[in-house]
C-alpha cells in the first residue's frame, strides 16, 4: 500500500488528477482497448474533477476512450434529481469533457428489478475487461462506496440500506433534512472494488482521521470496510495532513520517508512535484531519529544522478564511479 500525504484538499486533488492523467496517457487507450475508470460520488472528488477538466481543456488528456463505472446510486430519486449521482457526475465531470455517452455506466436506482440491475452491472464490468483504476471516497465511518460497516468483504454490487451515519452525513446535500435523504442505494461491493487492477482512495479532513488510522494501522475489519484495501496488490491512498491526525507520528514519518525516496527515484515530472526533486537536500529532515533514512537517501544520491533531457523529465542515471 502506498500512502501519499499532501498539505490540504487542494493539493490532494491536484495530485490525484495528475496521477489519473498520467495513468490514462501512459495506457494509450483506444476504442478497442479503453481505460476503465471507477468513479466515486460525494464531495471528495469535486476538485479533482475540476483539475481533470482543466487538463482536458488544455489538450493534455482525452476521455474519448475512457469507460467509467460510477460506484453507487440512490434508490428512489429520479436521475434528474440534483442529488442523484447521475446528475452529480454529469454536472461535475461528464458534461465538461469528451467522454462518449456510450462509455458512461451508472447504476439505475429506479430499475424495476434492482437485483437484476446489480447483476447486469457486474457483468458489464467483466465484459469491458475489468476496472483499471477505481477511485474511491471514504465516509467518516470508514465505508467506501456504500459498503457500510459490517458489509461483507466479499460483497458484490447490490442493494444496501444506508447507515444512519451516512444519512446524517449526506443530509447536507438535502438542505440538512434527514427525511429527504434516500435510505437505500445500489452500490458496487467491496469485492467489486478489490477486483480493480488498482485502487486509489481519497481521504481528507480531520473528521476522517479515525477511518484512515483504522484503515492502515489496524487489521482488515468489516466494520471499517476501507481496511479491505490492505489485501489489494496495488492500493494507493492520498490524504491531507488533517486526515493523519489519528495516525501514529511514526506511521506518518515512515510513509513520508518512503515517498521522499520514491520521488527521487521516479523524477519530479512524473508526479508533478515541480522543484522538489531538484532540491533533495532541502527536503531531508535533519532530526536525529531520521538519521537512518537520511543515510539511505544519501546513499541513493551517491549512486545515481538526475539528468535533465529535452522533454524536461529528469531521469535517474547510475553514477559512474
Ligand atoms: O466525499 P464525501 O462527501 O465525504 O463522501 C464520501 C462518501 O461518498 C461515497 O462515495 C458515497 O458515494 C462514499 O464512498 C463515501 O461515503
Amino acid at each position: 500500500m502506498r500512502l501519499v500525504i499532501r498539505n490540504d484538499y487542494d493539493d490532494v486533488s491536484a495530485w490525484i488528477a495528475h496521477y489519473i492523467k498520467e495513468r490514462i496517457n501512459q495506457f494509450k487507450p483506444t476504442e478497442a482497448h479503453p481505460f476503465v475508470l471507477g468513479l466515486p460520488s460525494g464531495s471528495s472528488p469535486i476538485l479533482l474533477f475540476k483539475r481533470l477538466i482543466e487538463f482536458y481543456k488544455a489538450g493534455e488528456i482525452s476521455f474519448k476512450h475512457v469507460v467509467t463505472f460510477n460506484m453507487d446510486e440512490y434508490i428512489g430519486i429520479p436521475k434528474t434529481h440534483k442529488e442523484s449521482y447521475y446528475t452529480y457526475t454529469h454536472t461535475h465531470f461528464f458534461k465538461n469533457v469528451d467522454i462518449q455517452k456510450k462509455n458512461i455506466n451508472l447504476l439505475n436506482g429506479n430499475a424495476s428489478d434492482l437485483e437484476a440491475e446489480c447483476r447486469r452491472y457486474e457483468r458489464k464490468i467483466i465484459r469491458v475487461g475489468g476496472i483499471e483504476l477505481f477511485l474511491c471516497g471514504v465516509g467518516p465511518d470508514g465505508h467506501f462506496a456504500f459498503n457500510e460497516p459490517g458489509s461483507s468483504l466479499k460483497s458484490r454490487t447490490r442493494i444496501k440500506t444506508l447507515a444512519y451515519e451516512s444519512i446524517v452525513a449526506n443530509s447536507r446535500f438535502f438542505s440538512g433534512d434527514i427525511s429527504k435523504v434516500p435510505k437505500a442505494a445500489l452500490t458496487v461491493g467491496v469485492a467489486t472494488v478489490m477486483d480493480a487492477r488498482e485502487v486509489c482512495i481519497i481521504i481528507t479532513g480531520a473528521h476522517k482521521s479515525v477511518a484512515l488510522a483504522k484503515c492502515i494501522e489496524e487489521g482488515v475489519n468489516h466494520m471499517w470496510t476501507v481496511s479491505a484495501i490492505q489485501m489489494h496488490a496495488k492500493a494507493l491512498i492520498v490524504c491531507d495532513e488533517d486526515a493523519t491526525m489519528e495516525l501514529h507520528v511514526k506511521t506518518v514519518k515512515y510513509f513520508k520517508s518512503i515517498e521522499q525516496v520514491h520521488r527521487l527515484l521516479i523524477g519530479k515530472a512524473n508526479l508533478g512535484l515541480q522543484g522538489e526533486l531538484l532540491a533533495p537536500e532541502a527536503t531531508i529532515s535533519k532530526s536525529s531519529h531520521e538519521k537512518g533514512h537520511q543515510l539511505f537517501i544519501r546513499h541513493l544520491l551517491d549512486s545515481v544522478s538526475v539528468e535533465d533531457d529535452d522533454d524536461d523529465t529528469p531521469r535517474l542515471k547510475k553514477r559512474r564511479r
